[in-house]
């Protein structure tokens, strides 16, 4: 692979000492940074040298959830809570198929790709009986596009007739849904440190699922050396049934289930105490912060400035496309500014934070602090150039308030692993159109296999509540 040598551009590093250089270079040789610092890099014979004068390069963004099968229902249950949402949307999720999963999963990650991030933990834990390779065909996706994926492997096998939510037809068995889970690590999970494939444990939340499978998942997961994730402490809803089932929150019901450890990190975390906070920070467990999505189903607002005062591990998701239907991990850094300062004042959060949040917090979040989140010689070559020259951030003067701030600026590139994944807001490894024309086709058929649309592609009235 030849060297790629940015030079001129703005550089945020987001390492420790929050470096950055007003005009700087960043070099990358085969999959990792060689270099970063101020001014011009020596160029040598063969160097990929690209002009980064406008630009500002960032580390790749880290999207810590996301439920890629969903990019093939947006638009459904559009003034819903959570529970109903879940409830209009599992008789569309019934029809999932491989072919139907590859299509979303891969306009999930181009879409992913082309708001700057390169490294997506996906949570797929609908698995019809006759959907066939689900995950398969979202590890192949990845694999197109060009990102790093971490497959949080995820599981349900509390049906309504055990008081759960989904219905009886969508859940595994217990036995069925720890041995998928063991067969998903030994398959795909790659411990190596510049891995583009991961396995995570992720049985699917307090509702789903029952506490046999969490335990057993947790053992499971400490077992294989792999990591932990769930939804947890989304709704008020969540925290009611809990309370009434197990008579105990839902960080308490993580923590007698083995659910705490540095191991774990968590969707949503939108309604915790400050004992919750207290027990995540001394766990060393992360949480996945999903703005628009808890704006979209109407969660509430996560204590964001609150979990970072007291040490938690913080990252970005864009959660599932199905409750945001932007889908893009770039707008989370301006949501997740945006949240904080309505919850705690316009001080809460600022912009470098924000980016830490997509990036370094993230990293944490996946455990690949070491490799990933920050731009600095030694680390993998996983870089954003975005342009911030045009209409609509030329004349801000701080480069880092034009990208958080202001509209998703365009990618002049991304890099993951050294490989370019998109040059001039375009994704390079896939055809986009044509991923969207198998996408639009994905979704007529989810929809007609729930007696929800004609096969022509007619919306059905439920759309439009
Ligand atoms: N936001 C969100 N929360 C969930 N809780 C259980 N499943 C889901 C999901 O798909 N999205």
């Amino acid at each position: 692979m030849t060297r790629t040598v940015i030079q001129g551009a703005a550089v945020a590093t987001v390492d420790a000492r929050g470096t950055e250089y007003a005009e700087g270079h960043v070099v990358v040789d085969g999959g990792r940074i060689t270099a970063v610092g101020a001014g011009a890099a020596p160029v040598g014979p063969g160097d990929r040298v690209v002009d980064g004068r406008g630009c500002l390069a960032t580390p790749g963004l880290v999207n810590t959830h996301h439920h890629l099968y969903q990019w093939a229902t947006r638009g459904y249950a559009q003034q819903s809570d959570l529970f109903h949402w879940l409830v209009e949307l599992y008789p569309v999720w019934a029809g999932l198929d491989e072919d139907t999963t590859r299509a979303a999963a891969t306009a999930g990650l181009l879409r992913l790709a082309r708001t700057g991030c390169t490294t997506a933990a996906d949570h797929h834990y609908v698995f019809p009986a006759a959907g066939g390779d689900l995950l398969g065909a979202t590890v192949d996706a990845a694999g197109a596009v060009g990102i790093r994926l971490h497959a949080a492997r995820g599981s349900m096998d509390r049906g309504v007739s055990s008081g759960g939510l989904p219905p009886d037809s969508l859940v595994e068995t217990t036995d069925g849904a720890l041995a998928a889970t063991q067969a998903a690590i030994e398959r795909w999970h790659d411990p190596a440190p510049d891995a583009f494939t991961r396995v995570a444990v992720a049985p699917c939340s307090p509702f789903s699922v029952s506490a046999e499978l969490m335990s057993g998942a947790a053992e499971l997961a400490r077992a294989a050396g792999v990591r932990l994730h769930t939804h947890l402490a989304e709704t008020v809803g969540e925290e009611v049934q809990c309370l009434a089932e197990y008579g105990c929150t839902p960080v308490e019901y993580a923590e007698r289930t083995g659910w705490i450890g540095p191991d774990v990190w968590l969707a949503h975390g939108v309604h915790l105490s400050d004992r919750a906070i207290e027990v995540l920070a001394a766990g060393g467990t992360g949480v996945a912060h999903c703005p628009t999505s808890n704006a979209r189903l109407g969660a509430g607002t996560a204590r964001v400035a609150d979990l970072l005062a007291a040490g938690v591990a913080v990252g970005l998701g864009a959660d599932g496309a199905a409750s945001n239907e932007d889908g893009g991990l770039g707008p989370e850094l301006r949501q997740a500014a945006y949240q904080a300062r309505l919850r705690d004042g316009a001080d809460a959060l600022d912009v470098r934070q924000a980016l830490w949040l997509g990036t370094m917090g993230g990293a944490l979040c996946l455990g690949r602090q070491d490799e990933l989140g920050s731009l600095e010689p030694g680390k993998l070559a996983d870089v954003a150039l975005w342009r911030l020259d045009g209409l609509a951030h030329a004349g801000i003067a701080d480069p880092v308030a034009a990208l958080v701030l202001g509209s998703l600026p365009p990618l002049r590139l991304l890099l993951a692993g050294g490989r370019t994944v998109v040059e001039d807001d375009v994704a390079t490894r896939v055809d986009e159109h044509g991923a969207a024309r198998a996408l639009a086709a994905a979704g007529t058929r989810l929809a007609v296999a729930a007696g929800l649309s004609g096969p022509s592609g007619g919306s059905a009235l439920r759309h439009i509540r």
